[in-house]
């Protein structure tokens, strides 16, 4: 009894077109072994994926120790595959995280990140006394990486279909082995009321900077800059499901900005854009697997990344590749199991 296979390669079936579901299809095609599909109800560029700031650096996630793994192969996976393509929009921007009073601790991810340092002083804005540094940090230009993303999925031979699954089981008419990458879809599509949505809201103005800095402490502040714009943030308002912009958080950014990068204070800022994302946070990542109708169908979820999906996707990407590896032989067995048992001739 063999899975849907064609060409010798076994279907797989992606539930989503964020940066987890194309990061995880990229990895899946790139082993040669899978004819990949992704089934999605939004497409970029409206995705929450397209509305992130975005840079690499683990915020509201968990669990840690796993968040800190994923994120460092991460790193290392944009620094082999994507960093030198200019078509990426990714460039390398060092990151200093600053703190109004002394941090003892580092972060739970800094023994996965080999570059960590602590902030100079001369990184501190006045107020500030104690930062983090990471010198080989990275930051996208968001809409240009998911395009990116896009382009190397279907160079690869997957495929795309703009269409909103209802019910786990109109996928398993098709497929055997779904992978589910539906980030906050998942409260609805596997009734998991443990994700729900943290509210971002972004600024995108014309000025750029030279690096990313972040104050995270008692409210979020952030500068990012991009190749054609710079983000200014944020919000974090747990369980909003209002993705309008609000001239109130705008105006609230903006101050806290200000606060950071004195610079934004004394100059002008010409707004952009302003952007709403809805977090999928949950208490931690789900990347496991979960069989279905008597154990022939396999799910295997990789959904709950919070604020860090580009900064753990590739990590979690890999993680899905192996867990899914693991699951599929006992989806043979099962379906083994319920072949009709051949009539004993006596
Ligand atoms: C303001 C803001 C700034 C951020 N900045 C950063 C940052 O700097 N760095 C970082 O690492 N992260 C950042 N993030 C977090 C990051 O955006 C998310 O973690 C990431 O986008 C999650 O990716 P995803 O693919 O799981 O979800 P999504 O992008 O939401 O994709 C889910 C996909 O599933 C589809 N879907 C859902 N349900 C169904 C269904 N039933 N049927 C079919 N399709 C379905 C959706 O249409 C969508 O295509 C930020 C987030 C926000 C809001
Ligand atoms: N430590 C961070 N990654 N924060 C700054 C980037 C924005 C972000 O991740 C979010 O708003 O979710």
């Amino acid at each position: 009894m063999s899975l849907n296979k064609v060409n010798s390669k076994t279907d797989i079936l992606i539930i989503g077109c964020g940066c987890i579901g194309l990061s995880t299809g990229i990895v899946l095609l790139k082993t040669g072994k899978y004819n990949v599909q992704i089934w999605s109800r939004d497409l970029p560029p409206n995705t929450t994926s397209n509305k992130a700031a975005a840079l690499w650096y683990p915020f509201l996630c968990n669990p840690p120790d796993l968040v800190g793994k994923w994120s460092a192969e991460t790193m290392q996976y944009f620094k082999d595959h994507i960093i030198g393509d200019p078509k990426s929009g990714t460039l390398i921007k060092k990151v200093n995280e600053i703190f109004r009073r002394e941090h003892k601790e580092d972060p739970e991810w800094r023994p996965y990140v080999q570059s960590f340092r602590r902030a100079r002083k001369d990184e501190l804005p006045e107020g500030y006394v104690d930062g983090f540094a990471v010198d080989d940090g990275f930051v996208m230009d968001t809409d240009m990486y998911m395009d990116y993303l896009v382009q190397t999925f279907k160079s690869l031979g997957g495929s795309i279909e703009q269409r909103e699954v209802e019910d786990i089981r109109e996928a398993f008419v098709h497929y055997d082995t779904v992978i589910n990458c539906t980030g906050l879809g998942s409260r609805e599509l596997f009734k998991d009321k443990l994700i729900y949505p943290s509210r971002g809201q972004i600024i995108v103005i014309k000025n750029s900077s030279e690096r990313s800095i972040m104050d995270e402490e008692d409210h979020i502040a952030y500068v990012i800059p991009r190749i054609s714009n710079t983000v200014l943030g944020g919000t974090n308002q747990e369980h909003d499901y209002n993705t309008e912009p609000t001239k109130q958080d705008t105006e609230e950014i903006l101050k806290r900005v200000a606060m950071i990068s004195p610079r934004f204070a004394k100059n002008r800022i010409e707004i952009q854009d302003v952007k709403v994302g809805l977090r999928p946070s949950r208490h931690e990542i789900r990347l496991e697997n979960e069989f279905f109708e008597g154990g022939s169908k396999l799910v295997v979820h990789n959904y709950g990344h919070g604020g860090s999906g580009f900064t753990v996707s590739w990590g979690c990407a890999l993680e899905a590749l192996r867990v899914m590896e693991a699951g599929i032989p006992n989806l043979l067995f099962y379906k083994k199991q319920q072949q009709p048992k051949p009539q004993s001739k006596l």
